[in-house]
């Protein structure tokens, strides 16, 4: 149990990064792996509402992959990931934008609407806010690389951030579905990680933090002494081409050097099932996770 001189000590810790944020925007993206179970998820509506409370302005981009994957398979349907991307034919397009939609993003809403928070629920297709055009998925074989066509999955071409603007001015919480829209109203399903980069770029945000389901990149999977804390840009790089950085981190770390490179501030993978991950990353002097920096 903590003693009230406990509880004061983390106050006092966590005083200057108050200072430190307020008013500052900070895009989360909140990934499906770690949305599973309800505990967690309610830690992680908590964290955001601590953070709209002391001043922050948080904006957040969710996933919902696996709620996909669910859908897909009461409809018979197995999906194929290449490069980390969901294969998206015609049905499988529909599906994913119902799930995000209509059901991911309605709930997060709900459920920090509920805690007080006054949470706004949109997708890429409201107000313009994300332009979307088609994205081959590129695949490393050796030295060599090869785009190979994956449906309706879309990269972001350009974002409004207009409605973001105005909302966040207003004292709302944006809360963003990864679906982009082409210029004839076709949807496309774009990874979250991308899109919340594309927004923490557009903000010119303080901080991007990607939560998912694991504690950070490794060297080795095998090997918990080979966590990197700090992953710089051309590792990145060279990690992806030898596949130490596979399947889902892939997105990830594209993300990251995405929204440093278009001035975001910072960038960290953290562990989404680690209770309260969100306030140990912003509100205390411990990094978790891993970093990406230039
Ligand atoms: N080098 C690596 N270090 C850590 N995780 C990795 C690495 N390479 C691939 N991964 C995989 O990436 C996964 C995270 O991606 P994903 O499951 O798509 O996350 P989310 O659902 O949170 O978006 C990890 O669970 C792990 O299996
Ligand atoms: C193209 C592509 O892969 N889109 C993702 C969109 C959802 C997402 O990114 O969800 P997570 O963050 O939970 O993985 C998908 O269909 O799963």
């Amino acid at each position: 149990m903590f003693t009230a001189e406990d509880k004061a000590a983390i106050l006092v810790e966590a005083l200057p990064y108050i200072q430190q944020f307020y008013g500052k925007t900070i895009v989360i993206k909140y990934g499906g792996n770690a949305m599973i179970n309800d505990d967690l998820k309610e830690k992680v509506m908590q964290d955001i509402a601590l953070m709209k409370y002391v001043g922050i302005r948080p904006v957040i981009v969710h996933g919902g992959g696996p709620d996909i994957t669910g859908f897909l398979k009461k409809v018979g349907k197995e999906s194929d990931f290449v490069a980390g991307l969901r294969v998206t034919d015609e049905e499988t397009i529909e599906i994913a934008e119902m799930v995000l939609d209509g059901k991911v993003n309605s709930e997060i809403v709900n459920l920090l609407n509920r805690r007080g928070v006054r949470a706004v629920g949109l997708s890429g297709k409201d107000a313009g806010l994300i332009k979307a055009r088609k994205k081959l998925a590129t695949v490393y074989e050796g030295e060599d690389t090869k785009k190979v066509d994956i449906g309706y999955v879309g990269e972001v071409e350009q974002v409004d951030t207009g409605i973001l603007e105005d909302l966040l001015k207003q004292g709302y919480v944006p809360i963003i579905a990864p679906i982009g829209v082409g210029d004839n109203g076709e949807s496309y399903n774009i990874n979250a990680d991308y899109v919340a980069a594309e927004i923490a770029g557009a903000l010119q945000a303080e901080k991007l933090l990607l939560l998912t389901d694991i504690e950070g990149i490794y060297k080795d999977f095998n090997d918990k002494s080979s966590f990197i804390s700090t992953l710089h840009l051309p590792e990145a790089k060279q990690y992806i081409k030898e596949g130490i950085i596979a399947g889902g981190m892939i997105p990830k770390v594209e993300a990251c050097l995405t929204a440093l490179e278009q001035g975001a501030g910072k960038t960290h993978i953290i562990d989404g099932r680690l209770a309260h991950s969100i306030i140990l990353e912003i509100f205390t002097s411990r990094g978790i996770g891993t970093q990406v920096v230039r």
